[in-house]
C-alpha cells in the first residue's frame, strides 16, 4: 500500500468493510440491472429509464452565469499588478517564465512570497489550491542558486530540499524545477521517492543533486544509508502540502529528517563550524493547515513570515477568497510575544479554507442503491454535451477504484466496428485511467502522465491524486465517495478551477449523510444542490389507472418470470429472496408488496389448485402394514 494512498484507507474503511446488504435501493437497482436484456449490466442501467435516474439539467457541464463573472473576478484577484522582474528575479529567469512557461505576471501569492523567500526568512504560506504556490518557492530558490558565488557545482551536493506527500507530486515538482533551471544548466534538480530504484538514486545523489524533491520515507532512508548524499550546503527545506505530509503519518519521519539536517528550532547550526555560515530557511505551504502543521511550524520555523493566514474572515464573515491573502510580518519583539502571536494566527488559520472564487460546487443527494446509476447518467450527460472532457472521480479505496475503472472502461468507445447497441451505450469517447497507492509504480506513472497528457479523459482515483497534482484542463471533479476531513474536500475540488480557470465539483451524498454539508459550512465551504428534478415515477404511475395496471401487470409478470427459472438457476433466482416491496417500487408501485404480491400469490395458488384438479388422482399411498 503506497504511503500516498494511506489516507485513502485510514478512517475510510467504511466501504471496504461494509457488509453487503440488500437494502431497498440496492434491490431496486439490482432489479433495474436484471430487467434489461442488453449485453452488459452497466449498459442496462443506461438504456433503462430507471425511475432513479435524474433528469439532467440542460446546463450540465456549463457553470451558471454567476460563475463566469466569478471567473473573471477570480482572475483579477489571482494575479498581481507587478511583474516578475519587480520581484527581483533574474532577467533570464523572468524571460524564461514569460517566453517558455507562458507566465505573464506573478500571482498574488507569488508576489507576496517570492520577496520573503529571497530575504532568507522562514515562511508559512496558506493559499487556495491552484494559485501557483510551487513557483512561489522554486523561483526564488533557482534565482538565489544561479547567482551563488562560487558557481553551484554538483560536488556541492544538495542546496534545496522539497518534501512532498506523494510520488506523483514528486514527479510534478521535479518537472517544474527542470523547466526553471533550463537557462541555468549547472543547477541540477533530481528526485528520490518510494517505488524507485534505490541504487540508481544513490548513484544520482553521489554525483550531486542541487535541488532535491523527495517523499519523506525515501529521503530519510537515504539520509540514514547513503553516505555519499552531501547536504552540508543545505539552505532550504520546503514542505509542500505540509499538512498532508503529517496527516499521512510522516510526522515521525519529518522529525527524524529535521534532526538529521539540524533544522529543528534550537538545534546547533551544522554549517557554523564550516566557516561558511549558511542561514537555513524553512518554508511550509498548503491550501489547508491543521494542528499538526502548527506543531511542525513550531519545531521548524523561526519567526516565520505568515502569508495568507491572519485575514481569515472577511467583514461579511465569509471566509477569505482567492488572492486576498497578504503578508503579515510578525513584529519582532521578545521571543514569547512572537510565539504567542504566531500560535494565535496559526490557531485561527486551521479552520478556514480558501477556495477558488470561480469554482462551482454542488452536491447530489442519491440513495445508496442508485449511486452507480446516477454516476453513469451524469457522465453520459457530461460527454453528450461536450465530447471532450477531463473528469476526475474520487473514491475512498483502491478496490473501489479498480472496480469502477473496470465498469467505466466497458463504456470506453472502441474505434473498431461496434454493434448498434454498443454504439448507443459506449458513450465515453475518451480513455479511463485509474490511480491509487496499491498499483505498481510503473502503472502509477503511466496513469499519472497519461491522464495529464490526454485532451479528454477520466481519472478514477483515491486521495493519492487529491493533493497538489496539476492536471491541465480538468473541468469536473466528482466525489463519488465523500472525503473525510473538510481539508481533503478542499484539495480534491482544487484539482479543477486552477489558476483562474472554470471548474465544477459534485459531491455524492446519501440522504443519511447530508450533515456533512454542515461540517463543510463550518469551514466556510458551501454547496448548492444539483439542479435536477427528481422524476417521480410513483406519481407518474399513480396518475393514470391504465398506467397503474400496466405497472402491476409488469410487476406480476416480472415476478412470474423470476419464478420460472429452472434447475440450478432456481437456486440463484429465488423469489423468496426478493424484497418484493422494492421490486414493486421499481415499477413505480406504491402498494405494499403484500397487496400486489398477495393477489399474485392468490392467483398462483388458484392456478396450482386447477393444475392439481386436472391431474389424474394419484393413488393414495396406504400406510404399509407392519
Ligand atoms: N504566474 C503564473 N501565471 C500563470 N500560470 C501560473 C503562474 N504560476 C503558476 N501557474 C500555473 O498554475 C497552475 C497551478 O500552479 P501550482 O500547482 O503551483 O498551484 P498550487 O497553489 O501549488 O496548487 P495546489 O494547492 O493544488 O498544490 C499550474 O498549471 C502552473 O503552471
Amino acid at each position: 500500500m503506497g504511503k500516498g494512498d494511506r489516507r485513502g484507507l485510514r478512517g475510510r474503511r467504511r466501504d471496504a468493510s461494509r457488509p453487503i446488504g440488500r437494502t431497498g435501493e440496492e434491490e431496486v437497482s439490482a432489479a433495474v440491472w436484471s430487467m434489461e436484456t442488453s449485453s452488459s449490466p452497466v449498459a442496462a442501467i443506461l438504456s433503462s429509464p430507471s425511475p432513479l435516474l435524474p433528469v439532467m439539467p440542460k446546463n450540465l457541464g456549463k457553470p451558471p452565469p454567476a460563475a463566469a463573472a466569478a471567473q473573471e473576478e477570480g482572475r483579477e484577484e489571482l494575479f498581481a499588478s507587478c511583474s516578475f522582474a519587480d520581484l527581483g528575479l533574474h532577467p533570464n529567469l523572468c524571460a524564461h517564465l514569460q517566453d517558455k512557461m507562458g507566465f505573464q505576471a506573478p500571482t498574488r501569492i507569488q508576489a507576496q512570497a517570492i520577496p520573503v523567500a529571497m530575504s532568507g526568512q522562514h515562511m508559512l504560506v496558506k493559499a487556495a489550491t491552484g494559485t501557483g504556490k510551487t513557483l512561489a518557492y522554486l523561483a526564488p530558490i533557482v534565482h538565489l542558486l544561479q547567482m551563488r558565488e562560487p558557481c553551484v557545482d554538483r560536488t556541492h551536493g544538495t542546496f534545496a530540499l522539497v518534501l512532498v506527500p506523494t510520488r506523483e507530486l514528486c514527479l510534478q515538482v521535479y518537472g517544474i524545477a527542470q523547466q526553471l533551471v533550463h537557462r541555468f544548466h549547472w543547477i541540477v534538480p533530481g528526485f528520490v521517492m518510494g517505488g524507485e530504484n534505490r541504487a540508481k538514486e544513490k548513484a544520482r545523489l553521489r554525483k550531486g543533486i542541487s535541488i532535491l524533491i523527495a517523499t519523506p520515507g525515501r529521503l530519510l532512508d537515504h539520509l540514514q544509508h547513503t553516505a555519499s548524499f552531501v547536504y552540508s550546503n543545505l539552505r532550504w527545506i520546503v514542505f509542500d502540502e505540509a499538512d498532508s505530509i503529517l496527516e499521512l503519518g510522516f510526522g515521525k519521519a519529518v522529525e527524524d529528517i529535521l534532526e538529521h539536517l539540524g533544522s529543528r528550532n534550537g538545534a546547533p547550526d551544522q554549517n557554523k563550524n564550516k566557516g561558511e555560515h549558511i542561514r537555513r530557511q524553512n518554508l511550509l505551504l498548503s491550501a489547508t493547515l491543521n494542528e499538526k502543521v502548527n506543531r511542525l511550524a513550531k519545531i521548524s520555523l523561526k519567526n516565520p513570515v505568515m502569508i495568507g493566514l491572519d485575514d481569515q474572515k472577511k467583514p461579511s464573515g465569509k471566509s477569505n477568497t482567492l488572492g486576498n491573502s497578504h503578508t503579515s510580518l510578525l513584529s519582532y519583539d521578545e521571543e514569547d510575544g512572537i510565539l504567542e502571536k504566531q500560535n494565535d494566527v496559526l490557531e485561527h488559520a486551521v479552520d478556514d479554507f480558501k477556495l477558488p472564487a470561480q469554482l462551482v460546487q454542488r452536491y447530489v443527494k442519491v440513495s445508496c442503491g442508485s449511486r452507480l446509476a446516477v454516476l453513469l447518467s451524469i457522465l453520459k450527460s457530461l460527454f453528450e454535451r461536450q465530447i471532450s472532457q477531463k473528469v476526475v472521480i474520487f473514491l475512498s479505496t483502491c478496490d473501489s477504484v479498480d472496480f469502477h475503472h473496470t465498469v467505466l472502461s466497458q463504456l470506453e468507445w472502441s474505434s473498431g466496428p461496434q454493434l448498434d447497441m454498443d454504439k448507443k451505450q459506449k458513450f465515453l469517447s475518451c480513455k479511463v485511467f485509474r490511480l491509487h497507492g496499491s498499483m505498481e509504480q510503473d502503472d502509477r506513472k503511466k496513469s499519472f502522465l497519461g491522464f495529464g497528457s490526454e485532451k479528454s479523459a477520466i481519472l478514477v482515483s483515491t486521495d493519492v491524486a487529491a493533493r497538489g497534482l496539476d492536471f491541465p484542463k480538468v473541468k469536473y471533479i466528482i466525489q463519488y465517495d465523500s472525503p473525510g476531513e473538510a481539508s481533503e474536500y478542499v484539495h480534491r475540488v482544487g484539482r479543477t478551477a486552477r489558476i483562474g480557470e472554470k471548474g465544477e465539483a459534485l459531491l455524492f451524498l446519501q440522504p443519511i449523510e447530508l450533515d456533512y454539508l454542515k461540517d463543510l459550512e463550518s469551514h466556510g465551504v458551501s454547496l448548492t444542490e444539483y439542479p435536477f428534478q427528481k422524476r417521480s415515477l410513483e406519481g407518474f404511475v399513480a396518475a393514470e389507472e391504465a398506467t397503474k395496471k400496466l405497472a402491476r401487470d409488469a410487476f406480476c409478470s416480472w415476478v412470474r418470470a423470476y419464478t420460472a427459472h429452472r434447475g440450478e438457476l432456481k437456486k440463484i433466482f429465488m423469489v423468496k429472496k426478493l424484497h418484493l416491496g422494492h421490486v414493486a417500487r421499481s415499477f413505480g408501485l406504491k402498494e405494499q408488496p403484500s397487496l400486489v404480491g398477495r393477489s399474485h400469490q392468490v392467483q398462483l395458488k388458484k392456478r396450482k389448485k386447477e393444475q392439481k384438479r386436472k391431474q389424474p388422482a394419484k393413488r393414495r399411498k396406504l400406510p404399509s402394514k407392519k
